[in-house]
């Protein structure tokens, strides 16, 4: 997907919300248990009751993976059923991927050409030729870590080098060299707060993809208060917060319910920043 249509989407539908797709077998309702599929079963339920209220899906690979074989079709069936009835949606494959060039390589095969997600998430550690080889794909986006929301997040990502530059601010200036903000994002988390706009020092117009509101206890009006642009530049994501709303019978509608809590928020900051009248 373009970032014309990207940004095109987020202003139609007043809302630039990531469901997060994190399925745990654990997690999901009883009844489920008993179909074919569970894991399929419960994210095409997600994606229909919340369809209407975002404009990105992020499938988040160890949730599926931690399933084996089942857990590896219940993702590619998702991805298909989401490319085939809701072709506008932007599908973003968590995998954190990067590794040597012709690691990398395949991995980026796997998810553009044989899975066709938009979009990918890699970890920068091992730099420019660990993360070029997801770059040139026509449409198609790499997610980029820098600043993630996790405690973890000041282990390395704040040290500084010898100009003052912490490491998160580093990813994001080299990778700048290699791909423009039509196929690079980064991951931002909600819960860095006002750290979002350090970030836009340094990444004015990149889309920010923003983990960490609803179970993490990332502030959304944090988030748009430091890092909104004048094309919107945030998908944020709510995983459980969404998907585990309810566990009972009623999990989709609950889902559904707390998209569109989400998406009325949303829509009430796009217009207050002035993205949308
Ligand atoms: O910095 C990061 C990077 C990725 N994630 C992922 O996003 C979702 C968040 O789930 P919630 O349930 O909304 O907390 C999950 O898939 C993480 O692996 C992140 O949280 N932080």
């Amino acid at each position: 997907m373009k970032r014309e249509n990207l940004i095109e989407n987020i202003k139609s539908k007043g809302s630039f919300l990531c469901v997060g797709l994190d399925p745990d077998i654990k997690k999901i309702p009883e009844h489920l248990l008993r179909e074919e599929n569970p894991l399929l079963a419960f994210c095409k339920a997600i994606v229909d009751a919340t369809a209407p209220y975002c404009v990105a899906f992020k499938p988040n690979l160890a949730f599926f993976e931690s399933m084996g074989v089942e857990g590896w079709l219940a993702l590619e069936d998702t991805v298909r059923y989401i490319k085939e009835n809701y072709p506008d949606q932007f599908v973003i494959a968590d995998a954190k991927r990067g590794d040597i060039g012709n690691t990398s390589k395949l991995y980026a095969r796997g998810v553009f050409e044989h899975l066709q997600a938009d979009a990918v998430t890699v970890a920068p550690y091992m730099g420019e030729d660990s993360v070029t080889p997801f770059l040139g794909y026509p449409g198609k986006w790499v997610v980029l870590l820098a600043l993630t929301s996790n405690k973890g997040s000041h282990d390395f990502q704040f040290i500084q080098d010898g100009e003052g530059h912490r490491l998160f601010e580093n990813v994001i200036l080299a990778s700048q060299k290699w791909a423009s903000s039509d196929e690079l994002m980064y991951v931002v988390g909600a819960t860095q707060g006002k750290m979002f706009e350090d970030i836009r020092a340094v990444a004015p117009d990149n889309f920010l993809l923003v983990p960490g509101v609803g179970a993490q206890g990332g502030s959304l009006e944090e988030v748009v208060k430091y890092g909104m642009t004048k094309d919107c530049g945030l998908l944020v994501n709510s995983s459980r917060g969404i998907i585990y709303a309810s566990t009972g019978a009623d999990f989709a509608e609950a889902a559904g319910h707390e998209a569109a809590k989400l998406r009325d928020q949303m829509a009430g900051l796009l217009k207050e920043y002035g993205v949308i009248d």
